[in-house]
């Protein structure tokens, strides 16, 4: 029996769902191809990730080639109630509401795996991690798995280098498809997307200051940059740094930037980068949050519980009144800002990472005995073709190598 927040919000669901499927021709293309074939038929799927209106195009396609899905949420905080409604009431067994308690977020969980899925995909690996960790599933037969991002990936191969791993995973985020594009240019845009619907204030002129720069950095500096920001970025890495330089933003450690920055946004994937100090030296006014998939990159404890006075004075936006005198906001409880304050990556994006989502679910059925327990890459052919479907979807055409050009490109002399 599902659970959802609202069952009779399943019309506005439905309206959503097809919104986005309509923004997803890669994806929508793919599963009128495989149809007939039916290559899912008959497997059990587990499901973890942000229940948004793109991944209910993705839960309805696995249902259309055959499976059989149960479903919940990737985060406490990012499921988008219409939609969960819509899956509900499409025969998916789901478990996703907004606002989640960690326990309530821990037991929507155990029920997607108490479904016994075969084929588990994951964002953030905390399904992943709960078949490795807790006994109550230690007898799951789990043909392989599919895992949708940085952090996911980090802490599967993790589990593979301590031989722990006891199904193959593909590492969906390291497709070229997914994190050239979803990670950049999905998470820079929703990014000012939910920082905008949280504080509505002017970008131009102001000083951002970006911590990482990674996939997810560069996007979100690149898009504040173009919205007149002027924009710091903080990196531990010497070769992002430099790249970061070179690209014309200032490079500052945090302990610096947090003196003069506006606006924060992190996207690490590490723990502590926006300290207690960090904020006790910042400005008073100043806007922090994070993108990073866990909510460990700001000190949100230090500020919803050591503050003087919190209030929410705007949806997703806490004024932190501190110790010292000064006013600080965080955004949407330092959790995953594009999605717990905007509604996620858009769909022509999405469409993208869950074509690599849905033929990976595939390979895997086809080829899990032969991958063995290891955490491996989207295959080559794969990524390439949702490359070829995406510049058809967007109607742009490319060259072809001439014989004589891929003769020259293969000799040495
Ligand atoms: N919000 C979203 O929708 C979304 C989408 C994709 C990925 N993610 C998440 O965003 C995070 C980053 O992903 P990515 O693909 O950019 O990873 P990445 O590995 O490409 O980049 C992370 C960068 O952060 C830097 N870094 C690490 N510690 C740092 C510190 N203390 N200070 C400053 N920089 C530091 C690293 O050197 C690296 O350059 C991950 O947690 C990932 O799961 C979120």
């Amino acid at each position: 029996m599902s659970q959802v927040k609202d069952p009779s919000l399943a019309d506005k669901g439905k309206m959503s769902y097809e919104w986005a499927r309509d923004h997803m021709q890669i994806l929508t293309n793919t599963i009128s191809r495989l149809k007939k074939s039916q290559p899912l038929k008959g497997l059990r799927i587990g499901i973890c990730l942000h229940i948004t209106k793109e991944t209910s195009v993705l839960i309805m396609g696995a249902k259309e080639l055959g499976a059989d899905v149960s479903a919940c949420a990737a985060n406490p905080l990012s499921t988008q109630d219409d939609i969960a409604a819509f899956l509900a009431e499409n025969g998916i067994h789901i478990y996703a509401w907004t606002g989640q308690t960690p326990e309530e977020y821990d037991w929507c969980i155990e029920q997607m795996l108490s479904h016994k899925p075969q084929i588990l995909t994951d964002d953030g690996s905390d399904s992943h991690s709960k078949i490795h960790g807790n006994k109550k599933f230690a007898s799951l037969k789990v043909l392989g798995g599919t895992e949708e991002t940085t952090t996911g990936v980090i802490r599967l191969k993790a589990l593979a280098k301590e031989k722990k791993l006891k199904y193959p995973v593909i590492a969906v985020n390291d497709a070229y498809t997914k994190h050239m594009f979803d990670n950049r240019y999905g998470t820079g845009q929703s990014t000012i997307d939910g920082y905008l619907r949280s504080m509505n204030l002017l970008f131009a002129g102001k000083r951002v200051v970006v911590a990482g720069y990674g996939w997810v950095g560069r996007g979100v500096a690149s898009r504040c940059r173009g919205m007149g920001a002027k924009v710091c970025v903080t990196e531990v890495d010497p070769i992002r740094a430099l790249e970061a330089h070179m690209d014309g933003f200032e490079v500052a450690p945090m302990s610096e930037a947090a003196k003069t920055g506006e606006i924060f946004i992190t996207a690490t994937g590490q723990t502590g980068v926006i300290r207690k100090e960090h904020i006790l030296s910042m400005k008073s006014g100043a806007i922090m949050g994070n993108v990073g998939h866990f909510d460990v990159e700001v000190d949100a404890k230090f500020l919803l519980t050591e503050s003087k006075s919190v209030r929410e004075v705007r949806p997703n936006l806490d004024e932190c009144v501190l110790k010292n005198g000064k006013s600080v906001y965080l955004v949407g409880k330092g959790r995953i800002a594009n999605l717990v304050a905007a509604e996620g990556h858009p769909p022509e994006v999405m469409a993208q990472s869950f074509s690599n989502q849905l033929l990976s679910m595939i390979y895997i059925a086809k080829n899990h005995k032969k991958i063995g327990r290891n955490v491996i890459t989207v295959p080559d052919e794969i990524d390439k073709q949702i490359a070829i479907d995406a510049l058809k979807a967007m109607n742009v055409n490319m060259d072809k190598p001439t014989p004589a050009q891929i003769k020259y490109g293969q000799s040495w002399a």
